[in-house]
């Protein structure tokens, strides 16, 4: 039997705000065709909102007007969700896999997002060296290898802006001559959604100083 959709939650609302029916159309696209093309695991469509959506939807909070790169969006998590939340922010998204860019630009295409360029690249082979502001990824490396491939991309005294799971103090400590070797600064974990009833966002937020 196959799993059902999640409802939307009531916080889904909150977190696109007048944006809600272009969430809506990628959550159901998502949904349609993400199992079939690799995106999502088969077990993921009961909290594709809570676990997915919203939890990448959170980080939007924390992006300044600007440019930003996400590195290994994958199916657009959370690249694609930030875009349409943030259409004053101009988005690259970074992707190696063919598959993926496919869907991912197909996305930009189908929700007619203005803010959103794909790179079919590594983030390591990127042509966008330090042209970014900040930089996310979520579910891509432990920060002791995410940071020598996301920190390069940045501006002087941009901003990682890293979606992490619960095991992120041990990456941290596991992290600190990545640190400095990258001038990393300020290193801080936000906890994102508690008050809201979802699943809290864990973001792992740091400066990368001048070079
Ligand atoms: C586990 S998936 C996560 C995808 C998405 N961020 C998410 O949260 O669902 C990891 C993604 O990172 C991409 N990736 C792995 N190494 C990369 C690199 N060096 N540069 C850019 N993308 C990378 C993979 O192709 C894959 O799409």
């Amino acid at each position: 039997m196959s799993e059902e959709l999640e409802t939307e939650p009531a916080v889904a609302s909150a977190v696109f705000g007048e944006h809600l029916e272009v969430g809506r159309a990628f959550t159901a696209a998502l949904a349609r065709h993400g199992e079939e093309l690799g995106l999502i695991g088969p077990l993921e469509l009961p909290r594709l909102w809570t676990r997915h959506i919203v939890n990448s939807g959170l980080v939007a909070s924390l992006l300044r007007p600007g440019s930003v790169a996400d590195v290994g969006s994958g199916a657009g998590l959370p690249g694609l969700v930030l875009a349409i939340i943030r259409p004053d922010v101009q988005f690259t998204l970074i992707e190696p896999m063919e598959r993926r860019v496919d869907w991912l630009e197909r996305q930009v295409r189908e929700l007619d997002l203005g803010n959103v360029l794909v790179e079919r690249a590594r983030a390591e082979d990127s042509a966008f060296k330090r042209q970014f502001d900040q930089v996310t990824a979520r579910a891509v490396s432990a920060l002791r290898t995410l940071i020598p491939v996301t920190a390069p991309l940045l501006k002087p005294g941009g901003e990682l802006v890293l979606m992490k799971g619960a095991g992120v103090d041990g990456e941290i400590g596991a992290a600190q001559k990545v640190f400095r070797k990258y001038l990393v600064s300020d290193p801080e974990v936000l906890v994102l959604g508690e008050d809201l009833g979802t699943e809290p966002t864990r973001v792992f937020r740091a400066t990368v100083d001048a070079r």
